[in-house]
């Protein structure tokens, strides 16, 4: 038999991913290998689940695909590459919609390399959002970060310090107060264009104009193991409920409060003679390290909403 010949390395490839789901069949794989491998690409990472109940397919490929047009390597420019690649993108997505049509997919491919944009916003308790920025500065999270936005002034200085914009949008309780004070922070986030919203414990409700927005796109940290204790307080429900676990749920923001698509959640043992001062110290680890889990899930493309649940394609 005789031997392909080895294709000579790509030098510098795109790497984009591709995310799909739709009501599973035969052939969606092959068709999309086929796809992939017609344009030169080398899959580096496949992911499928079939879901019984609802016989819906879903898939998850990331791959390495040559910039093609000789005017990238030659620009040499990172704006001219980004902008290769964006074209490289595009072109990409149209030649697919085909194949996603006659399948009826929902998916979409984004550049791996691209980092997202992402707002932050906060309340006062400062420790998930400290977790982002210290990720964010020493690497291990890759996002832009063009602000974050506050309903109060305390967390200024940290943000600051980071050289990251920060807007103080006071949040009145009165009604009328309230809505205007979130009319102007949506404006401040549409102003900032993010993919990605991350409420750090920003304790506001959104109103359900803006969850529509931004569906699917906004990140809560909640400091319980919903669906136990959903809303306000959740320590004190947990001390007067008496429980051995308490924990951190990270979830897609929905109008329904904190009943959103679940992405990560975790756990810690309490004892029975912890305060409620104890529970929040305990669970400020706990809130820091899910959320940072469930926003890396979600900014490498690993999240796929179905219904009121979540699929994740973990490493
Ligand atoms: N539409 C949604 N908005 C928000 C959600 C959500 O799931 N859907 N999650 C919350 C975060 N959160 C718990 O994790 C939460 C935040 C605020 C409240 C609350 O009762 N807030 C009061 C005001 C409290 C204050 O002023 O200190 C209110 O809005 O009337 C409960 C739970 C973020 N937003």
């Amino acid at each position: 038999m005789t031997s392909l010949p080895t294709p000579p390395p790509v030098l510098n490839p795109a790497r984009l991913r591709l995310i799909a789901s739709c009501p599973d069949r035969v052939g969606i794989v092959a068709r999309v290998a086929t796809f992939l491998a017609e344009r030169g690409a080398s899959i580096t990472e496949a992911n499928h689940y079939h879901d019984t109940h609802s016989q819906w397919f879903f898939m998850r490929s990331e791959f390495e695909i040559g910039r093609g047009s000789p005017s990238a390597a030659e620009a040499h420019s990172p704006v001219s590459a980004a902008a290769d690649d964006a074209a490289l993108l595009a072109r990409l997505a149209e030649e697919f919609r085909p194949i996603a049509e006659a399948f009826g997919m929902q998916w979409r491919i984004t550049d791996a390399q691209q980092p997202r944009r992402v707002v932050i916003l906060v309340s006062r308790f400062d420790h998930c959002l400290a977790h982002l920025l210290h990720r964010r500065k020493s690497g291990d999270l890759v996002f832009d970060l063009p602000c974050v936005i506050s309903n109060h002034d305390d967390l200024r200085p940290l943000v600051e310090w980071y050289g990251v914009p920060f807007h103080h949008v006071p949040v009145p309780r009165d009604p009328a107060g309230k809505d205007a004070a979130l009319k102007q922070t949506a404006a401040l986030i549409d102003q900032a264009a993010p993919d990605t919203i991350v409420l750090a414990r920003y304790m506001q409700i959104f109103p359900p104009w803006l969850c529509e927005r931004y569906r699917d796109r906004i990140i809560n940290i909640h400091h319980s193991f919903l669906p136990s204790f959903v809303g306000g307080r959740p320590y004190h429900q947990a001390e007067e409920r008496g429980v051995k676990l308490i924990g951190a749920t990270c979830h897609y923001v929905t109008e329904e409060l904190d009943a959103g698509p679940i992405i990560e959640q975790d756990v810690v043992r309490i004892r029975h003679s912890d305060t409620i001062k104890d529970m929040m110290r305990l669970g400020k680890d706990v809130e820091s390290a899910v959320l940072a889990r469930g926003f890396r899930l979600h900014l490498e493309d690993r999240v796929l909403v179905h219904g009121h649940k979540t699929i994740l394609f973990s490493e």
